[in-house]
């Protein structure tokens, strides 16, 4: 069953001096319920655009887009906020934590925001607490725990209640090589065992390899994509090949930790 379809979708943005620029070119793409996909390409080749776009922050220039079923343009202003709360988990590179609440807090706003019972909340809590090995932090503020820390919980947040689909933005951008790995693994453990749709946009090769299947963007169409098989570690050196194929970003090249 697919958890999203976008088909032939486009964006075009206008130019101060009425040039139009299509950043996404009529692409189409398709993930499955449990799958990891993530989202490579070029500076500039539309990634940002793109998940703008699947995560409805950005309303489609042309195309159609179905999220769980349900056809995100039929949508109005109110019902697309409460599905994209209801539906959506969203990681950042920044962990985009609120510093005047304690991680708990933070973790269980997605329930407090959708007036969930306060014994049902802290259930859910421990339970993906748990699962993200954050327990021991749960009453500290944001700027108490560490950049790894702080991510798991923002990963706890995006999951706790369970939506079809986690948008990940470059979920290892501020983090050293120990934490990016933790964050990571916590990210494809909660693939395998609960089976959390995800779609990531990345730089990061290393992290890119944790994916199942990737995409490659180029001027805003789908250039290549990549299966994983059975191995972390070849499929971490198909990525490096396709990348310097694509060009652009020499510093990813850099990030070689497997
Ligand atoms: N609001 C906007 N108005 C006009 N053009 C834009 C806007 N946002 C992005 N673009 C252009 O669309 C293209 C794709 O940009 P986008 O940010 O999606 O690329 P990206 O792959 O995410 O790049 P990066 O890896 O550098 O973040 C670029 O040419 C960019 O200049």
């Amino acid at each position: 069953m697919n958890v999203l379809e976008a088909s032939n979708i486009s964006k075009v943005y206008g130019s101060k001096r009425g040039v139009e620029h299509k950043a996404i070119d009529n692409l189409s793409l398709a993930i499955e319920k449990g799958e990891f996909v993530g989202v490579m390409g070029p500076s500039g080749s539309g990634k940002t655009t793109l998940l703008n776009m699947l995560s409805t922050i950005d309303r489609l220039s042309a195309g159609k887009l179905t999220i769980n079923g349900e056809e995100i343009n039929r949508l109005n202003k109110s019902k697309l906020a409460k599905f994209r709360r209801r539906e959506m988990g969203f990681i950042f590179q920044d962990f985009n934590l609120l510093d005047t609440l304690t991680i708990e807090e933070n973790i269980m706003l997605p329930l407090t925001l959708d007036g969930w019972k306060v014994k049902e909340m802290e259930k859910k809590l421990a339970e993906v607490a748990k699962q993200l090995g954050i327990d021991s932090i749960l009453r500290n503020r944001s700027f108490e725990v560490s950049g790894g820390q702080m991510q798991r919980a923002a990963i706890a947040r995006a999951i706790i209640h369970e939506p079809a689909i986690i948008f990940a933005d470059e979920p290892t951008g501020n983090l050293d090589s120990k934490s990016s790995k933790q964050v990571m693994n916590a990210l494809s453990q909660l693939h395998q065992h609960k089976e959390a749709t995800t779609l990531m946009v990345t730089h990061d090769p290393y992290a890119a390899s944790f994916c199942q299947r990737i995409l490659f963007i180029k001027d805003g169409r789908i250039y290549n994509e990549l299966v994983k098989g059975d191995s972390r570690q070849a499929f971490f050196q198909e990525i490096l090949n396709v990348q310097s194929m694509l060009g652009g970003d020499t510093d990813d090249l850099q990030t070689i930790r497997v």
